[in-house]
C-alpha cells in the first residue's frame, strides 16, 4: 500500500540527507521520483544537506498544486513511482491534502520531510496537516543535541547568539550561524523554556555575578 510518510526532528538532525539518501536507493533500483522543495538554503529550486549532497528539485511555492503537477506528468507519458517533498513545514495545509491525494488516488508513495515546530515551539501549519493526514510519522534516529548534552527536541532563534521569541513565522536560516546573524540552535526543552542558548549559558558560567555552589550555600 502506497503510504505518506512524515518524516519529522529538529533543524540539523538529519532530514534532508535522508531524503537524499531515499532518493539514491531508489533511482538506483530504476525507480523515478519527483522530488520537491521550498525554500531550501542553498537557494530555488534546490534539496540540500548539510553534509555537502545537493540535487535539484521542483520548488513547491504557495500556489503550486502537486497533485494536478503529477497528473500532467503522468498524463503527458511522464514517470514517477514516488515523490519527495523537504521542507514540508513551509508548505500550506492544502498542499498536504493534495500530497495524500496522490498517495491515494495516484498510488505512489510520498515522502515528506520537515520540522514540527517554529521557534516559538507552535506547530507549522503544513507539519500539523501532515501529523493530521500522514499514515506513518517518523522522528529520525539521529539525534541533535542540544548543548548540555541532552536530546535537541526544540528549535530556538536566535541573535547574537541569544534566543529571541518575537518574529515572522518564516525566516530561513542556519544553525551555527556567526553570532551578530539571524541563526538557530537546537535546545532540549528544559532549556527552550529557559531560553539558554549555548551563547548563554556560557555568558552565565562566566559571570561574576554566578557563585560557584559552595560559596552560594554559606551565604
Ligand atoms: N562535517 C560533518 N560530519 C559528519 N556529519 C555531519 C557533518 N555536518 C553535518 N553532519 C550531519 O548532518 C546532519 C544534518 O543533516 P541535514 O540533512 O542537513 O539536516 P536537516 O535536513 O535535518 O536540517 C547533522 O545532524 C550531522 O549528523
Ligand atoms: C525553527 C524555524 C526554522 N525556520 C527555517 C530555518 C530553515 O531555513 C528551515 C529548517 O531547515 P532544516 O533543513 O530543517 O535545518 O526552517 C523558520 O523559518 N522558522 C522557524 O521558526
Amino acid at each position: 500500500m502506497p503510504e505518506l510518510v512524515f518524516f519529522s526532528g529538529t533543524m540539523d538532525c538529519g532530514k534532508s540527507t535522508l531524503a537524499l539518501q531515499i532518493e539514491h536507493n531508489r533511482s538506483t533500483r530504476g525507480l523515478k521520483g519527483m522530488i520537491f522543495t521550498r525554500d531550501d538554503r542553498a537557494g530555488e529550486g534546490k534539496l540540500s544537506s548539510r553534509l555537502g549532497l545537493v540535487t535539484d528539485a521542483i520548488e513547491a511555492a504557495d500556489d503550486f498544486d502537486f497533485y494536478a503537477h503529477l497528473v500532467d506528468h503522468l498524463s503527458q507519458g511522464g514517470r514517477a513511482d514516488y515523490v519527495i517533498a523537504d521542507e514540508a513545514q513551509f508548505l500550506a495545509p492544502g498542499q498536504i491534502d493534495q500530497l495524500a491525494r496522490v498517495v491515494d488516488d495516484l498510488g505512489l508513495d510520498v515522502f515528506a520531510f520537515g520540522i514540527t515546530t517554529d521557534f516559538r515551539s507552535k506547530l507549522f501549519p503544513g507539519s500539523q496537516r501532515l501529523v493530521e493526514l500522514a499514515d506513518r510519522v517518523e522522528v529520525l534516529q539521529v539525534e541533535a543535541l542540544c548543548w548540555c548534552g541532552a536530546r535537541a527536541t526544540h528549535n530556538a532563534r536566535t541573535i547574537g547568539g541569544a534566543m529571541v521569541v518575537e518574529g515572522a513565522q518564516v525566516v530561513v536560516g542556519d544553525v551555527n550561524h556567526a553570532a551578530d546573524e539571524v541563526g538557530y540552535e537546537v535546545l532540549c526543552r528544559r532549556h527552550h523554556r529557559r531560553r539558554m542558548t549555548a551563547a548563554s549559558s556560557h555568558a552565565g558560567a562566566l559571570s561574576p555575578d554566578v557563585l560557584p555552589v559552595d560559596a552560594a550555600t554559606r551565604a
